[in-house]
């Protein structure tokens, strides 16, 4: 119950899907970026790895992380992740846990991916969305990358054969600056309810704290504001503006669960990021909004 989460000492578990098989660009900083944010807040994180072989139990989670692999790291995953977590990982996204999927592990959660060579391999079909390599000729989606996610934006770096195509699946954000899920259409990603897909590797989180910030808040109100749970924050609501798909981030009417922290740093590489990719306004507008942020606290 709401009035209760003051009194008690916050905790929250994270499944770790396949962290010896997808780990590319230091996906496991993100599960660090988490850790310490929780820890700097006296919140425990406790971090279970889901090997190949494991079943996903959803009871026993709060939040889920799946990064990127190879084509040929991605083949193996792809049938456990059907034969042993397909039915927990549903259960799981269909009871709003936040999930977050990185590159080869969002190709998984789509309905296929079909390489340059081989067989496909089928996805979970989470997000109406499918991957297509185009073969050895076709240059690689690589670089870093800006996308505007809601008011804001999110910072990266992508590498990726695959060029992943949205059915009804919402994208996570507009590419301002990079390829994008398949460096034609300006879509980055996807959402289903409290899942998000994305080509960004970075590590993502650890430049991107209020993303981190926001996948730990989903998990904590879920947790432990259940019973108000049709004000749990969730990325349903999408205006559209001048022909382009803009997504409107949710804001909750429950007071957060989180403690603000000092995000200079992190701000400070968000901005960097912004700054070589070319978007001086926009980074300039970021350390000007965390400066003021930082007033207010
Ligand atoms: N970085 C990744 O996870 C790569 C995913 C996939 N194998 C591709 O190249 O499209």
């Amino acid at each position: 119950m709401i009035s209760d989460y003051r009194s008690q000492k916050l905790s929250l578990t994270l499944g770790h899907l396949y962290p010896d098989q997808l780990n590319l660009y230091g996906d496991r900083g993100n599960i660090l970026t988490l850790q310490r944010r929780c820890q700097l807040r006296g919140i425990e994180l406790r971090v279970v790895g889901l090997g190949v072989g494991d079943a996903l139990a959803p009871d026993e989670y709060d939040l889920l992380f799946i990064g990127g692999g190879q084509d040929k790291e991605q083949a193996p995953v792809a049938q456990d992740l059907h034969e042993m977590k397909g039915i927990g990982m549903w259960a799981a996204i269909e009871d709003d846990m936040p999930v977050l999927a990185v590159c080869g592990g969002f190709q998984l959660l789509a309905h296929y991916y079909r390489p340059a060579e081989g067989p496909d391999m089928r996805g979970l079909g989470v997000f109406d969305a499918w991957t297509e390599h185009k073969g050895s000729q076709v240059p690689r989606c690589i670089g870093d990358i800006a996308i505007r996610w809601g008011d804001q934006t999110l910072v990266g770096f992508e590498n990726h054969g695959g060029r992943t195509y949205l059915g009804t699946a919402q994208p996570l954000g507009r590419v301002i600056k990079g390829h994008g899920n398949n460096a034609e259409d300006h879509t980055e990603g996807a959402i289903y309810r409290n899942a998000f897909g994305t080509y960004l590797h970075g590590s993502l989180l650890p430049k991107n704290p209020h993303f981190a910030d926001y996948l730990l808040e989903l998990a904590l109100q879920r947790k432990y504001n259940h019973a108000e749970s049709e004000n749990v924050p969730s990325f349903n609501s999408v205006a559209t503006e001048h022909g382009s798909t803009v997504l409107e981030l949710p804001r909750t009417s429950l007071p957060s669960l989180l403690a603000p922290l000092d995000d200079t740093l992190e701000w400070e590489a968000h901005a960097s990021l912004l700054e070589r990719l070319g978007l001086y306004t926009e980074a300039a507008s970021v350390l000007r909004a965390h400066i003021d942020s930082f007033r207010l606290v």
